[in-house]
């Protein structure tokens, strides 16, 4: 079943485009990771499905109902965290519990929501005492709220720490494991590869590519990583031999095409240069990423 489907956004502001038809779904209980370079985009899709700002066409569907400027009931099962939460200084967490609770939440829902996302220790303190990560987990707490079938979640684990990092990663997967969607950005690449299923590419306002998670990291990005004594010359000697080499990491790295595995042993052993290991494995997301934009943009200035 499909949770939100965005078919066909565009949206200016003033006279620049910044989404060209846009369009992706989330299945139900599945994590989306939306990502892309800064300024391209992200924001202002998360902002247009939850009606902070209107788009100039397209539609947006939550849980089978249409949003709409007149007719915002879509929203109503949508928990939402864009840039840092919006909290009353003045007012503790728990308050801000009740105060977005629209009579939807049992206390004893709350008490599991604040235990869920441990605020529970500082629930009693006013927001303006609350560090950066304590503002965060309220965020995502009020987002729980009101049974969310969809979270949109824009940078979440900004300004956490790692512990908060890696608690943060268990409740979405724990979420999405409930049926709970979720829609997230994050710079953190890494983080965002441990919990995402599927992935769309946003460069310059349009999707680049949409694709499950397997997929989008596989795709003619398997990369060779050697290990050798010397791993400078044995890029210099695997450059010679016409592989795209460079070194990270103390291993050479370069892509899995056709014979390329062959052919750098060959040159490494013919250099006299000591191998100590061999591996074949998909390049990580940001090496994905990096790929598909550098493509992208070359066909744009093509
Ligand atoms: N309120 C606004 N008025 C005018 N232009 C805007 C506004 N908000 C965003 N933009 C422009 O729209 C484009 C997309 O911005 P957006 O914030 O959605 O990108 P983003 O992918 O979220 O970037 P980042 O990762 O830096 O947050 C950018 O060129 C930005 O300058």
């Amino acid at each position: 079943m499909t949770v939100l489907k965005v078919a066909n956004l565009n949206k200016k502001y003033g006279s620049k485009k910044v989404l060209h038809n846009v369009s992706f779904a989330i299945p139900k209980g599945s994590i989306l990771g939306l990502i892309g370079p800064n300024g391209a985009g992200k924001s202002t899709i998360m902002k247009t499905i939850v009606g902070l700002t209107s788009a100039n066409s397209g539609s947006i569907e939550i849980d089978g109902k249409q949003l709409t400027k007149h007719n915002r009931k879509a929203l109503a099962s949508v928990g939402t965290m864009i840039e840092t939460p919006a909290l009353y200084d003045n007012l503790s967490g728990i308050e801000h519990l009740h105060l977005y609770n629209e009579g939807q939440t049992t206390n004893a829902e709350i008490e599991q929501i604040m235990q869920e996302t441990q605020i529970a220790s500082f629930a009693k303190r006013k927001a303006k005492k609350y560090s950066l990560g304590m503002r965060q987990r309220l965020g995502i707490a009020i987002t729980l709220l009101n049974h969310p079938k969809l979270l949109i979640l824009d940078e979440p684990m900004n300004g956490l720490d790692p512990q908060s990092t890696h608690d943060l990663r268990d409740l979405l997967l724990k979420l999405a494991q409930r049926g709970i969607s979720i829609l997230i950005s994050s710079h953190l690449l890494d983080e965002l590869a441990r919990i995402a299923d599927s992935y769309v590419v946003i460069n310059h306002g349009r999707v680049v590519q949409e694709a499950p998670a397997d997929e989008f990291l596989s795709t003619g990005n398997q990369l060779v990583k050697i290990e050798t004594t010397d791993a400078a010359k044995a890029a210099e000697v695997l450059n010679a031999a016409g592989l795209d080499a460079h070194v990270n990491d103390r291993k050479v790295e370069f892509p899995a095409a056709d014979d390329a595995l062959n052919t750098g042993l060959v040159a490494l052993v013919n250099a006299h240069i000591k191998i100590t290991n061999v591996e074949q494995s998909n390049a990580d997301l940001e090496e994905s990423l990096l790929k598909l934009l550098t493509s992208d943009n070359q066909k744009e200035e093509q």
